[in-house]
């Protein structure tokens, strides 16, 4: 797509994210803070001029569906209602290219923070393995980041600004291995990587975010994958 001026951000932002996921180091800087069955969710406190801003790492193993079905319903503005359950609106206000958009959403109170907002460009896109290494990851990604405002962004609301910077990063791994003829959804799984840096914008006890954060993200995991699993079940793979 034409040079817009976030195209120059969007990749070093999406290449970031792709060199982080390929390490997946979890070492012990990363504290577990939920682990149920294949999803495990980490957190590293970090706080920025008193306001809490912790990285958020989560994994999880999904059978039956594909990354690009995952990043498919994690970027697609159209049914992003259907499955974020703290949204109170979303949408659109442009759209860079077909796999590009901004978004501004209003995120449901959580008491007793003050009620978010956020406005930022969504991305999906597919990176192949490298050529010459045909056992390379093949990645889907979706990432989420924030712009500082936009023409069509209405002004001046009561909300608070949350600044994000999140990435959906997903691999498919196909057992046994077979050409692409008669893959059924039993052969396929999918493995997620999650990562989200969200400052708040505003501040809130350290002790109340550190909850909400402990609470809504693996709720918010569950929700989405459980989405995905339903939309996906009667319908074609997506590869
Ligand atoms: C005081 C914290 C405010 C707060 C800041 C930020 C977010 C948030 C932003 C973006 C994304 S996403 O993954 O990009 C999906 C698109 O919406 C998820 C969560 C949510 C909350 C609030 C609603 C709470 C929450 C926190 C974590 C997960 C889900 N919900």
């Amino acid at each position: 797509s034409p040079k817009h001026k976030y195209y120059k951000e969007i990749n070093e932002v999406i290449a970031e994210h792709i060199k982080y996921a390929a390490k997946l180091d979890i070492d012990n800087t990363w504290e577990l803070i939920h682990d149920e069955g294949e999803m495990k969710v980490f957190k590293r406190e970090m706080e920025e001029d008193g306001m809490v801003v912790d990285p958020l790492k989560a994994v999880h193993t999904v059978k039956g569906i594909t990354g690009h079905e995952v990043c498919h319903y994690f970027w697609n503005p159209d049914v992003r209602m259907e499955w974020e359950g703290t949204l109170e609106s979303a949408q659109v206000l442009d759209w860079f290219s077909e796999d590009t958009c901004v978004c501004y959403q209003i995120h449901k109170k959580v008491w007793p923070t003050t009620q978010r907002e956020a406005l930022f460009w969504t991305q999906i896109r597919h990176v192949p393995n490298e050529d010459e290494d045909e056992d390379g990851p093949d990645y889907w990604i979706v990432c989420n980041y924030s712009i500082p405002d936009h023409d069509k962004c209405p002004e001046k609301t009561k909300n608070i600004r949350a600044i994000m910077n999140v990435a959906m990063i997903c691999e498919t791994v196909v057992e046994p291995p077979q050409s692409d003829r008669n893959i059924t959804r039993e052969n396929i799984t999918c493995k997620i990587q999650y990562h989200a840096n969200v400052n708040p914008g505003g501040w809130a006890p350290a002790s109340v975010l550190r909850a909400v954060y402990k609470r809504e993200y693996p709720k918010f995991l569950k929700r989405f994958t459980q989405y995905v699993m339903d939309q996906t079940k009667d319908k074609p793979i997506m590869f």
